[in-house]
């Protein structure tokens, strides 16, 4: 062991034929406790620590029964879920294929598209308790674009919830640069008993990944009006 605590043996000798930024990735993929504990323990993704982190802080699994997993590849989370609540019936989408897990109808498909909400919902037999969004937009390093379109995605996935969750259901999702925006803020104020944001321990510290955690869905307006 080198005084750093780390293994010296997996840091990388030589840089050839590689850009600086995919020799910090590997780098810093190699020498992740993370990483190294998700292959421990047969998570497909380090994101999985995530959701087991914001689990434990906000109690998001105990009891689901119904979840939509958005942005699932490859399958952390939703493998999280079914550990963590056996029985919940779980249903993602993603732009990449995903390895089936069991218990879990996986859409390959844009979250995006007009037919998206309808597959997801048609996919459960009843309305979702929970939806999960860890989708973030792939970047193309134009600082403004990259906001824009990650938020475009999360004020997306806000009105899938508010569309299809049950009352008393979960929203969560990845968000930028400390928080939610302004306006969806108050979207989730009004339609939510509790607005939070956390970092989860697990989550890089040189990220600007934050999630946005509200509970208590207060139910749709139209639904409220015909109960009255
Ligand atoms: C950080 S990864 C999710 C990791 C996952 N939570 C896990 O634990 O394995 C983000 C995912 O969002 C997906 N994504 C981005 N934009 C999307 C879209 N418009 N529709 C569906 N998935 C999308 C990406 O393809 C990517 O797989």
């Amino acid at each position: 062991m080198s005084r750093s605590g780390k293994n010296p043996n997996e840091r990388l000798k030589t840089a050839k034929g590689r850009s600086a930024s995919s020799v910090r990735w590997l780098s810093r993929q190699l020498n992740d406790p993370y990483v190294k504990q998700a292959r421990a323990e047969g998570w497909r993704s380090r994101a999985a620590f995530k959701l087991i982190d914001l689990d434990e802080k906000f109690g998001l699994l105990r009891g689901a029964k119904r979840v939509v997993d958005l942005g699932i590849a490859p399958g952390g989370w939703s493998q999280v879920v079914r550990k963590k609540a056996p029985a919940a019936a779980v249903v993602g989408i993603d732009l990449l294929p995903t390895d089936p897990i069991e218990g879990v109808t996986i859409f390959e498909m844009d979250f995006m598209a007009d037919e998206a909400p309808q597959a997801l919902t048609d996919a459960l037999d009843g309305p979702p308790d929970l939806v999960i969004s860890d989708m973030a937009a792939n970047t193309v390093g134009h600082k403004q674009t990259d906001h824009l379109r990650t938020m475009g995605l999360v004020e997306t996935a806000v009105d899938f919830a508010i569309q299809t969750l049950a009352p008393g259901g979960a929203f969560v999702a990845k968000v930028f640069a400390g928080g939610t925006d302004g306006e969806l803020l108050t979207i989730l104020k009004k339609n939510f008993t509790t607005v939070k944001h956390a970092k989860p321990p697990s989550s890089r510290k040189d990220s600007s990944e934050w999630y946005v955690i509200a509970q208590g869905f207060k139910g749709r307006a139209d639904e409220a009006a015909q109960d009255s």
